[in-house]
Formats: C-alpha cells, structure tokens, sequence
C-alpha cells in the first residue's frame, strides 16, 4: 500500500538572473496519523518543499504524490475533491486568510471543504474553541486580531476542512513563546485524532521533539539526515544536525541540553536558540 504523502528524488528549482536549486532530489513519506518534521536552516528549501506538496511549485523532476495520484498545481488541485484534503498553514496567517471576509465565514469555507467530501460539519465557534479563542471572534476581521490570533484562526480553517493531511510551514513562528508548544501539541493532537499526516515544518527542534514521530534534517536542499526524533535529538549523526542541536546555548551554561519540555524554557533562551540556528 502507498504512503499518504510520497515525495520522491523531488527537485525544485527557480530560474531567475541565476538558478537556484532549492530543493535537490529529495524522498520522504508521510503514513496517516504520522507527524514528520521537516527542520533546517533558512533557505535550506523547507518552504520549497512544503509549497511542492501542496502544489504551488512545479518540479523540475521528480514526484508528489497523495494516496498514489500526482498532486496537480494549485489550481486544479482546490477544485479536485480528491486532493481537497491536503490543507496547508502559512507561516504568516496573512497568506492563509482573506483580509475582507470575517473569521467566521474562513472557517465555515473550511467546513463547507469537509461537508463537499462527506465528512461531519461543524460550526465556526467549535473550532474557535478548539485552537484557544474566545467564540466571540466569530464576527470579526482579521485585522482587529492579533497576529498570533490570526493564526490561530488560520490553523482552525485548515482544521475544520478535516485534512488527512496537513502541511504546517513554520506555523508557531507568529505566535508569542509562551503558547508555541500547546499551538503545536494541538495541531498533532487534532491531527492525529483524525488518523491525519502533519508536515511539520519548524526551526524549533526542542519543539519538533516534542511532537514529531520523524524527523527530517534538510540542509541545502538536501536530507543529510532523518529517522526518529528522539533518536536525531539524543544520538544525531550527521555533523550538521549536530552543529545544529550544539548551535542550542544551554540555560546552564554547561553544555548539558535542557531535560524540561521547550515550553517551559525560559523566553530569552528560547529566542537565543531561534537566532542561533538562523546563524548556523
Ligand atoms: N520565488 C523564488 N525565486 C527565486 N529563488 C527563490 C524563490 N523562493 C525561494 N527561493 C530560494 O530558494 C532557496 C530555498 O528557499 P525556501 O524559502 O524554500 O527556504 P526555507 O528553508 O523555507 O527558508 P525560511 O526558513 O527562511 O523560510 C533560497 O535560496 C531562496 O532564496
């Protein structure tokens, strides 16, 4: 039986003034009610890669595939029932969502996705609920929400179109630290009690830790590692995944990696880890 997601010896490349290889000759696989995390440096091709699951970007060769059918570009793929269960979340919930309709009606565009494929409905302020905001923003635009609300928003539209597969692009990066672990706990949560894949795509690896069965380490548009989390996060083999967990400052100062759950490590240290893997 095929994977729910298989992207194999996938290449993306962009021809400006100079090509750009930004993925190169990639494979990875998604099983249903499996959470893959895709980490690495900036500019390394993780949006490259998320936008060709999605079928925003065309390959140059190689292949996409959902349940054994090649994912078509965006156009064809948001009217064929067949692929309207891949939902993606953007790293900025102003790409997600529409600035002139109110957050109910986004989110009822997700259940009328559902409804179209047979799946159960629900009402916008359930899904309100379910990703940590009052019902009461219901009637209102997204620009009188905060940025981590709109994404919050962003994240129960996508939800409420029952995926079966959801590629999340850096989706916690809009939100303050203190709520980044429980957003994306959530996500795998309300994922996975769907039987749904995730795409996990984070800078964040003591949160991927947390969440993700698999890790994929990407570096330069290449996989240079992956396999379990917990394997890549206390045993890392490539020399670049273990430049990035060393990359991570200690709270102590000694070189130990903290043992308590991301969430709960203080702020500063949690920024100071985001500014280092973006200088690796
Ligand atoms: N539309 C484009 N045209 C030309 N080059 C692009 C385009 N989009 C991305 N690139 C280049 O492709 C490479 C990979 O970019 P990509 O956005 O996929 O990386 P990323 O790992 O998602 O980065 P970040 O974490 O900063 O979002 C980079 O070198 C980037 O400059």
């Amino acid at each position: 039986m095929s994977a729910l997601l298989n992207v194999s010896d996938l290449v993306i490349e962009y021809h400006g003034t100079q090509v750009v290889r930004a993925v190169d000759e990639v494979s990875l696989s998604i099983e249903p009610g499996e959470v893959l995390a895709l980490v690495g440096e900036s500019g390394c091709g993780k949006s490259s890669l998320a936008r060709a699951v999605v079928g925003m970007e065309k390959p140059r060769s190689g292949s996409v595939t959902y349940r054994g059918a090649t994912v078509p570009l965006l156009g064809v793929r948001r009217r064929d029932k067949q692929f309207t269960s891949i939902q993606m979340v953007f790293q900025d919930p102003n790409s997600s969502l529409n600035p002139r309709v109110r957050v109910g009606q986004q989110i009822s565009e997700g259940i009328t996705t559902a409804l179209a494929r047979g799946e159960a409905g629900s009402v916008p302020e359930e899904w309100l609920e379910r990703v940590g905001l009052s019902t009461t923003m219901v009637g209102r635009y997204p620009y009188e929400l905060s940025g981590g609300q709109r994404q919050r928003v962003a994240i129960a539209r996508a939800l409420a179109a029952r995926p079966d597969l959801l590629v999340a692009d850096e989706p916690i990066s809009a939100l303050d630290a203190s709520s980044q672990a429980s957003v994306a706990d959530m996500m795998r949560r309300l994922a996975l009690d769907a039987g749904a894949g995730l795409l996990f795509i984070s800078h964040d690896l003591a949160i991927v830790r947390l969440i993700a069965d698999r890790t994929v380490v990407m570096y330069r548009g290449k996989i240079v590692e992956s396999g379990v989390s917990e394997r890549i996060w206390n045993d890392p083999v490539h020399p670049y995944t273990q430049a990035l967990l060393s990359a991570i400052p200690e709270p102590d100062g000694k070189g130990i990696l903290p043992a308590a759950p991301a969430a709960e490590a203080p702020v500063e240290w949690r920024s100071e880890l985001r500014s280092a893997l973006d200088r690796t």
